[in-house]
Parts: C-alpha cells; sequence; structure tokens
C-alpha cells in the first residue's frame, strides 16, 4: 500500500546500528575537537579568551607586549634591525601588541638619561628596563632637542604605558650638550631625575669619530678634525666629538636648573667593569628595589662587554648591537696624549662639580 502511494518508508535501523553511528559521530566530533586545539592552539595563545586583558598582561609583565609601544613615526624605529636585538621587538610582538589594547597608561618619563653620546647610555637603558618597575621607550626620541615645538602630547604619546608605581624613562644623549634641554625639561618636571653616562672624554672622541666614520667613510681623519693646528697643537674646541667632552661647560648648564642631588652620574668604564655595581646606584638613584643585580649579567668573550642573561623582551640571553663595542680607529699616541692635555683641567674641574674622581688621567 505505502509503495503504491509513492511513499517509501525506511525500516528503523536495528539498536545495536544506531549505537554504532553514535559512536562513530562521537569519535568524529572527538577528533575535531583535538584538530582545532593542536592547529589553532597558537593564536588562542596570542590573545588569552576570555581573560581579562589586563590580568594576562600583569602575568607577562616583563614582556614589552603589554607594556611597550613606539610611535609609529618615533624616530630611529626605521633603524631597527629586522629581527630581535637588545633594544628592538621582534615583527610577531609588533602584530600582537598592534591588536591588543594594553592596560596603564602613558605618562611624561620621571627619569631621562640626557647623555653623553657614546658614553654607554644604551646599556643603562637597556639594564634599568629588566627591573619590573620600569618601563623605557626603545628608540630615542629627541623631544628636547629636535622635536620641541611638536608639544608634550606628542611627547607623551611616545611614551610606553605604564601601570601605578612604574617609572617611565628615556634616553637621548644629545640633550646633554643642547642648550635648551635643561630649562624644557625642567618646565616639564622639575622633579625629574637626570641620568649622565660619562666616559673618558679621550676614548668617547675617538669612538664619536669611529661612529661617524663607519657612516661617512668619506671625512677627513681624526687628526685632521681634531686640529685648528696641528704643529701649534691647537685642539678645534667646535668639533662636536671634543666638545662633548668637556662635561664642566654642559654640566654648568644644567645646574642653572637642577640641584646636584637630582643628577647621578654612571662612569661608562665601571659600567663594563662592574655593570651589577653600576645599575646598583642606578637602582638607588631611581628609589628602587635592588631587583637588577650579579645574577643577570654575564660576560661575553666574544663581545669583550657584559651582556644581560635575561633582557627585558626575552628570555634568551642577548648582548647590545654590533654598533656597540666596536673596534676603534687607530689613532697617533701624541694626538692622543695632547687630547689628553687639553681635557686635563676640564676633567679636574668636573670632578669637583660633582664630588667624584673618575680617574680619567
Ligand atoms: N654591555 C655593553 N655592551 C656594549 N657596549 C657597551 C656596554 N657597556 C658599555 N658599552 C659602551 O657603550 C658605548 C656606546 O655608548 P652609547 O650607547 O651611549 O652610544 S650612543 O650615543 O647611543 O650611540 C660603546 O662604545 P664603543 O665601544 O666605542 O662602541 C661601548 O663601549
Amino acid at each position: 500500500m505505502a509503495s503504491r502511494l509513492g511513499v517509501r518508508v525506511v525500516p528503523t535501523p536495528p539498536r545495536g546500528t544506531r549505537r554504532l553511528v553514535f559512536i562513530f559521530s562521537l569519535s568524529l566530533s572527538f577528533t575535531y575537537l583535538c584538530y582545532s586545539l593542536i592547529f589553532c592552539g597558537h593564536s588562542i595563545m596570542q590573545k588569552p579568551l576570555a581573560f581579562p586583558e589586563h590580568r594576562a598582561c600583569y602575568l607577562l609583565q616583563r614582556s614589552q607586549h603589554c607594556g611597550h609601544s613606539a610611535h609609529p613615526n618615533s624616530p630611529g624605529r626605521g633603524h631597527a634591525a629586522p629581527n630581535r636585538t637588545l633594544s628592538g621587538r621582534s615583527p610577531e610582538r609588533d602584530r600582537v601588541s598592534e591588536t591588543s589594547p594594553r592596560p596603564g597608561s602613558k605618562r611624561l618619563p620621571l627619569a631621562i638619561i640626557v647623555g653623553v653620546k657614546k658614553g654607554g647610555t644604551r646599556a643603562v637603558l637597556e639594564f634599568i628596563r629588566v627591573h619590573p618597575e620600569v618601563r623605557a621607550l626603545g628608540t630615542e626620541p629627541h623631544f628636547f632637542d629636535r622635536h620641541y615645538e611638536k608639544g608634550l602630547e606628542w611627547y607623551r604619546s611616545l611614551m610606553p604605558k605604564t601601570l601605578d608605581g612604574q617609572i617611565t624613562m628615556e634616553k637621548t644623549p644629545s640633550y646633554f650638550v643642547t642648550r635648551e634641554a635643561p630649562k624644557r625639561i625642567f618646565s616639564m618636571a622639575k622633579g625629574t631625575k637626570l641620568i649622565v653616562v660619562v666616559r673618558n672624554p679621550v676614548t668617547r672622541a675617538i669612538s664619536d669619530y669611529t661612529q661617524t666614520l663607519s657612516k661617512k667613510p668619506e671625512i677627513p681623519t681624526f687628526e685632521v678634525l681634531a686640529f685648528k693646528n696641528r704643529t701649534l697643537g691647537l685642539i678645534d674646541a667646535s668639533w662636536s666629538a671634543i666638545r662633548i667632552g668637556i662635561y664642566a661647560l654642559h654640566l654648568e648648564n644644567w645646574l642653572q636648573f637642577f640641584p646636584l642631588s637630582q643628577i647621578h652620574f654612571v662612569s661608562g668604564e665601571r659600567l663594563i667593569i662592574d655593570p651589577a655595581g653600576e645599575m646598583g646606584k642606578v637602582q638607588d638613584f631611581l628609589g628602587l628595589k635592588r631587583i637588577v643585580t650579579d645574577k643577570h649579567f654575564y660576560f661575553n668573550k666574544t663581545k669583550g662587554f657584559p651582556c644581560l642573561k635575561k633582557p627585558e623582551s626575552s628570555s634568551t640571553p642577548r648582548c647590545l648591537g654590533k654598533s656597540k663595542g666596536r673596534t676603534h680607529v687607530q689613532i697617533d699616541q701624541d694626538v692622543i696624549e695632547q687630547l689628553k692635555e687639553f681635557y686635563r683641567s676640564y676633567n679636574i674641574k668636573f670632578y669637583q662639580m660633582v664630588g667624584h674622581d673618575f680617574r680619567w688621567d
């Protein structure tokens, strides 16, 4: 009858077959679930789902992903190496940070490494940012010398986000020799703490020249640039490589606005021999617990410098980049002696001003 009406009656499968179908679908769903977890796990890890962002970042506080942002137009960004270095970020991190809102707020720096060029400023910044209470801008913003007209809000927008109690920092070594910088920093916040990494001015000048030569191989020799008249032994103090090293002169400018107690001097030489000791003093100056200690450093024989066991951005050991710790250009010994002589009185004046003998003579 049913077949005559055109209706096909499907016979109910036996109980055993139904159970088989059920078990088959269950195992299919289970296989699919495992597949999703294995192959999509990576993206799940990148952005914790149903996990408050601030909590995730609190747990990952050492990660730049949570605390660091560089303005897209910030100077120096274009110079970052494609793969991570101590001061750089991986492209992967950048991708993640573009999609994740970060906790905290961008604040003006409470402490600035203002100098000196080639003193060891990058090392101090990278070492101090290991501290959980410090967040630092990786690039040099050059706000108080080159970009002042852009205003404080522009400057603030470059800063990494900080949580309450964390210290925002930046470093721009050219501030130390910029006439307007002390007044400008003072007008931003008179309580700003200043760090100056100083180094023997003769070695500093040679380091500075070595860097310029690496970028412009056609420049005259060091000896030609260093003298107004070599026969008379007249040093050209207007050449920036020489002028930057007259620390007493520049410091006078800063002391018009800041008391000495607000300026901390790091010895560039001791920073290489005893990084933990110098960083201990930096932490004291910033009012921080001494968390960055000798446990954080190891001496890399190939590099010839101390390196971090665990940099702020990674858990693997890392040294500073190739531009830090270059082999210096060979300079005639008599030229070095003349430079030492030139700097002697300025160095003594500087030691008196800061109350510390850096033993450069
Ligand atoms: N740990 C570690 N690793 C590598 N380099 C170190 C380190 N500590 C201090 N230094 C010295 O830092 C010098 C570069 O100084 P700056 O970072 O201030 O240079 S810059 O002004 O930012 O270009 C650099 O100068 P040169 O040796 O002349 O290249 C180093 O001597």
